[in-house]
């Protein structure tokens, strides 16, 4: 990957921030009708990639001229690079934009390469040059269908109805149509976005394509790392036309910035390699406050998330009745038995002699604890340590009054909460499930922290309004304990952070990464079913080796 396809890979924009970067390049000289051009002729050329026409070699027989409708269930999404039809029939959705413009110069290419093509165009208002192409695509004899009723069977459907141009919510006739090409068993491939989507938001303006595949053009737009947007997105892939970085700077220089995390990024950000001369405490010492009677086994998954960090030193301060179960599954550690309640929470933190909350580089609290341990939380808020927060510390947190609290901290704090806890902690943020990234943003600038929130798509915020989001992930990682890996695994990183200057968040994102990361080696290894907490934890180090030797290959 080149420094120039890195650089774009990272970046994320809104709809307007796109538009504002497409107007500099017009105002530059660059024809509206060539760029148009150019970009399909890359969706055109990537489309016969996944697509390919072997006219002559026979068809498979699922054709006929019948009409689609009545509907039958969506195939699965396709897995391999490439279908099967000898010569496949492809179906056109035009918008009244340029989004349906750049689906008939698709439609004109593959015309042209021989594949069986018919339109869609239920507009009668185009724009001008969509206009002009659709007029184009019916003198060469392309079938052209306005109703959908008419629409004869196809392999595939190419969804060009709308782009980042769609502005308020989609009525009929359009919207039932859009539901009924979504009930049929034809893989769909969006152009730009699945059309109904907010491009900012990732929110169903109505209705929406499910589409199997989307191209995204030139940059990431915002909506493809929005949770809600997922199962309308299909497999997701960039299509990048050249947009000249020196645009992209331009236009983003004065927003506040929201970046995807790259493997090159979060692989840098790691501490390696360790200089030759070091010592276990140059490595980061790693305090964890973690378990209860009830929950012993939150305390155990989050130090092997630890000891996949590869911190030097690691201490977990657990109840005294929990103490040797800790032992045997983590030898190299410091295991800290604590006084307990009544109910088997930590009652108060014993440590070592000569050793206090400072002796620490880090700490993470919180995975199994029970609110019953909360004078403990209260304590490790009031030191100046780095800290990481989650689970029931989160909890704790939100019933001590989470913003004047945070607020009075001087050293990082790093959030970690799921939706759930994100709305206990902060009941003054509202619609977190629909505006993720904006909520994310006003946590961490209310309470001065860092703030990761757990999803599909998990964003990171810090307080200067800078948001990094984990690009991929798997839904094999919604399972008890795979957080506590999580805490384990960035408290580890965060304490070697800590003697080394790595910025807080990057090191968040980087952890959350890496998590994400395991999750999809181990599922691919073991299905989404196989990677339960623990598996997750001992495939955190096999990913990282693997990711390592692919950017050193490249
Ligand atoms: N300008 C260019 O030359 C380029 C454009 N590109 C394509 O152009 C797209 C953006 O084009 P446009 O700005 O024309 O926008 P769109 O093609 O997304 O659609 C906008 C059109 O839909 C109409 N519309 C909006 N909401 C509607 C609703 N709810 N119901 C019915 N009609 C509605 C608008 O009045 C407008 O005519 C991109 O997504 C991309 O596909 C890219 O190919 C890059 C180059
Ligand atoms: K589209």
């Amino acid at each position: 990957m080149s420094d120039r396809q890195e650089q774009i890979s990272q970046v994320v924009v809104t709809a307007e921030q796109m538009r504002d970067i497409e107007a500099r390049i017009f105002a530059a000289g660059m024809p509206v009708v060539a760029l148009m051009e150019k970009v399909a002729g890359l969706i055109a050329r990537r489309i016969q990639n996944i697509y390919p026409n072997q006219k002559g070699a026979g068809t498979l027989g699922r054709r006929d001229t019948e009409s689609s409708f009545p509907t039958s269930p969506r195939p699965p999404l396709f897995a391999s690079s490439s279908l099967f039809f000898s010569n496949p029939c492809i179906g056109i959705l035009v918008g009244p934009g340029h989004n349906g413009g750049d689906a008939l110069v698709v439609a004109r290419e593959l015309y042209f390469r021989g594949y069986e093509i018919w339109i869609y165009s239920p507009f009668s208002q185009l724009k001008e040059l969509t206009s002009q192409h659709l007029q184009y695509a019916r003198s060469l004899g392309i079938p052209i269908y306005q109703e959908i009723e008419q629409l004869p069977n196809s392999d595939l459907l190419i969804d060009g109805l709308f782009g980042f141009g769609l502005e308020r919510n989609l009525t009929d006739p359009i919207a039932s149509a859009i539901n009924q090409l979504n009930q049929l068993s034809v893989p769909i491939l969006s152009i730009d976005l699945p059309s109904g989507l907010h491009t900012d938001t990732g929110e169903v303006l109505g209705t929406a394509i499910r589409a199997t595949h989307t191209f995204c053009l030139g940059l990431w737009k915002l909506a493809f790392l929005q949770d809600q947007a997922l199962e309308y997105v299909g497999k997701a892939e960039l299509i990048d036309f050249d947009i000249p970085l020196a645009d992209v700077e331009a236009v983003l220089s004065e927003a506040p910035r929201i970046k995807r995390i790259t493997p090159i990024t979060a692989l840098s950000t790691l501490p390696l390699p360790r200089p030759a001369i070091t010592h276990k405490y140059k490595e980061g010492h790693l305090l964890l406050i973690c378990g209860s009677r009830r929950y012993a086994g939150g305390a155990i998954l989050t130090a092997l998330g630890a000891r996949g960090s590869g911190v030097g030193m690691l201490s977990v301060a657990v109840p005294e009745s929990l103490k040797s179960l800790l032992v045997s599954h983590l030898p190299e550690a410091l295991i800290v038995g604590c006084p307990e309640t009544e109910t088997g929470a930590i009652a108060q933190l014993q440590l070592p002699t000569k050793t206090n909350l400072s002796s620490f580089s880090a700490i993470a609290c919180g995975p199994g604890l029970t609110t019953d341990a909360s004078p403990i939380v209260q304590q490790v808020i009031e030191s100046d340590v780095p800290l990481v927060l989650d689970a029931d510390a989160l909890n704790i947190l939100a019933e001590i009054a989470t913003i004047p609290t945070l607020q009075k901290r001087q050293a990082p704090t790093i959030l970690t909460p799921h939706t759930g806890e994100f709305q206990r902690l902060f009941p003054n943020i509202t619609d977190v499930k629909h505006h993720r990234i904006k909520a994310v943003q006003q946590a961490a600038a209310q309470t001065g922290a860092v703030v990761l929130l757990k999803g599909a798509r998990t964003a990171i915020a810090n307080p200067q309004n800078q948001v990094w989001i984990i690009p991929e992930s798997t839904p094999a990682l919604a399972r008890g304990g795979s957080g506590d890996v999580l805490t384990g695994l960035l408290g580890g990183l965060l304490a070697q952070a800590a003697t080394k200057h790595i910025p807080v968040e990057d090191i968040a994102a980087t952890a959350a990464w890496w998590h994400s990361q395991a999750g999809i080696l181990a599922a691919q290894e073991r299905t989404e079913l196989g990677v339960d907490a623990f598996t997750l934890a001992q495939f955190l180090i096999k990913t990282l080796k693997s990711k390592l030797q692919l950017i050193t290959y490249h």
